[in-house]
């Protein structure tokens, strides 16, 4: 058995798993325990499952502590970057150290995070729209151009966005536009697929917003590197201007984006919701 925490960042969930701790096959484990229907769950919860496992490896020596975040998702897959994952994993070091500020090491980068009373805040760098970057297929940026129903840009925040404004995102379905812009063939790696329509009676620029995440193969309730997505998206097509604060609003929450020309950050609130154990296989033994 070994000891496990349930977190979410505006409702996007996670178990926390210590990577001092073994899990000999993370895929396994992954795919188990985050299915909807049979996986992780407790007594007076309403969630089975989760949006991916983060294996979270604590250094404690450096100052600011530093954490080697992997994402794995439900299908298996590892994630190079998850804003909201990257939020959990700082709410969690924080709780084992004391620490305000953290360091989170993931394969897209290393993020700095900063916890406060509400909220986690994370500088989540520079977008792209580079098309090597993103990628794509092909050699110039993907800026609003048609995919089936969606008009389409594509921006990579650490993982590939595929971001549409649309006017309502309650209108949209995305069980059935996500899975096809998703696997388009102009995204060689698939993209995540992130819809986001302006909150017009708010002032500000507020932004409703809904992804449909590679590596879930679903939608899910908060999508942070979707969140800068939509800003970076805004920005680049004259939506917004210059540098500013940009709210969205995924079903799970409020997240708050800055976009200026030195970078991102995305802050919104993490909560724990349960500490259990879950059982792992053993380690294949060499006879
Ligand atoms: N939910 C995450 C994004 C995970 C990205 C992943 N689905 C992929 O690109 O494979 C976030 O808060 O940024």
């Amino acid at each position: 058995m070994i000891h496990v925490e349930k977190y979410h960042g505006t409702g996007n969930d996670f178990i926390v798993v210590d990577a001092a701790l073994t899990v000999p096959d993370r895929r396994a484990f992954a795919i188990k325990y985050c299915d909807r229907e049979t996986g992780i769950s407790q007594p007076d919860t309403e969630t089975t499952g989760a949006d991916g496992v983060l294996f979270l490896a604590l250094e404690k020596q450096y100052s600011p502590p530093r954490v080697v975040m992997t994402l794995v998702q439900p299908d298996g897959s590892v994630a190079t970057m998850c804003g909201n994952g990257v939020r959990c994993a700082a709410a969690w070091a924080a709780e084992q150290t004391g620490a305000d500020e953290l360091m989170i090491d993931t394969l897209a980068g290393t993020r700095r995070a900063t916890v406060g009373d509400e909220t986690v805040r994370v500088e989540m760098g520079q977008p792209s729209f580079d098309p090597d970057t993103v990628p794509l297929a092909e050699e110039s940026p993907l800026i609003e151009a048609s995919i089936d129903d969606l008009t389409v840009t594509a921006v990579n925040t650490g993982v590939p966005h595929a971001v549409a404004f649309v006017d309502d995102v309650a209108d949209v379905d995305l069980q059935r536009i996500g899975p096809s812009v998703r696997n388009a063939s102009v995204f060689p790696e698939g993209a995540n697929v992130t819809i986001a329509s302006k909150d017009a009676e708010r002032p500000g620029h507020v932004f409703e917003q809904r992804t449909f995440e590679r590596g879930v193969e679903d939608e899910t309730a908060s999508c942070g590197t979707g969140a800068v997505a939509i800003a970076a998206a805004a920005r680049r097509l004259g939506r917004i201007d210059g540098s500013e604060s940009v709210t969205v609003c995924p079903e799970g929450g409020t997240l708050e984006v800055t976009i200026s020309a030195d970078g991102t950050t995305l802050a919104g609130s993490v909560a724990q919701s349960y500490a259990t154990e879950l059982p792992v296989a053993e380690p294949r033994r060499i006879s």
